[in-house]
């Protein structure tokens, strides 16, 4: 049995022992975690196991009972999102916050448009939004002209994903992304994921669905009542494996 805590490389986030209650209920219970770049990490567990609180904390939503955050080494001490967003830390909801009626390009740099004197740079904006949606392997999306409103749930997704990349995030996590998608939509999302992590990112995806993230994920952490149930690297590991950690919280049981 391989109980694989730490990745080979030099650790972008590190958590240690975070705990968290809210009044009488135990979320999460001295949670350890590491996560190198170019890496992707799937974060499991059954309904209530801890996975929104865990992200939430990392996403300056919500403060640890106890335990440290640190990015790159560096102790966190995350009082809100903006918190988090500094960091490197960027959250990708399932309500994915685009503005429907707006383009590509103005999503993408929603209130960090480039400008030329007091006027926003269209040319420019659409020119990078061009650049970072080539960077992601998404060229085919319209940068400018289509409102975001009208495109698929897979697309709005991937938009969503981009708009991380523009804000220079290091650590992009995604919150059940696929949840609202078909087949086939979520097998794209899930490679945007791999294009993250080629491109230097860490991700982690929250997910129901292990058969879905399954090919995608290099690793595979699962909460289990609150507690870190297990780590497991795939090339290591089994779907039946996880899928005991999932449901009974330990392997072989
Ligand atoms: N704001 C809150 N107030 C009170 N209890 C909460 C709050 N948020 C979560 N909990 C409780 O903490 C525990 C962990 O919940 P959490 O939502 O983190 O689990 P989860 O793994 O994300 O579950 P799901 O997959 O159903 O979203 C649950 O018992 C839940 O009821």
């Amino acid at each position: 049995m391989t109980t694989d805590q730490a990745p080979a490389l030099e650790s972008l986030l590190s958590v240690r022992g975070i705990s968290k209650a809210f009044g009488h209920i135990q979320a999460l219970t001295d949670v350890s975690l590491d996560i190198a770049p170019g890496e992707v990490l799937a974060l499991l567990g059954d309904n209530g196991a801890g996975k929104s609180t865990l992200i939430k904390i990392l996403s300056g939503l919500y403060a640890t009972d106890s335990g440290e955050i640190r990015m790159r080494g560096v102790p966190q001490r995350f009082q809100s999102p903006a918190d988090a967003k500094a960091a490197g830390i960027a959250t990708v909801y399932q309500d994915l916050a685009l503005v429907d009626t707006r383009d590509v390009a103005a999503n993408l740099f929603l209130g960090r448009e480039y400008t030329r004197g007091p006027f926003i740079d269209v040319k420019r904006n659409v020119a990078e939004s061009r650049r970072v949606l080539e960077q992601l392997k998404l060229g085919h999306l319209p940068a400018s002209g289509v409102p975001v409103g009208v495109m698929s749930g897979g697309q709005r997704q991937a938009v969503a994903v981009a708009r991380t990349v523009v804000s220079g995030a290091e650590l992009i996590i995604m919150d059940e992304p696929t949840a609202a998608l078909g087949v086939s939509e979520s097998a794209k999302v899930m490679a945007l994921a791999h294009e993250l992590r080629d491109s230097g990112c860490a991700v982690i995806i929250i997910s129901h669905n292990l058969q879905q993230v399954w090919d995608f994920a290099d690793r595979f952490a699962v909460l289990h009542l609150g507690r870190l149930a297990g780590v497991r690297r795939r090339s290591e590991s089994t779907v039946e494996e996880i899928v005991q950690l999932i449901v009974y919280g330990a392997a072989g049981a």
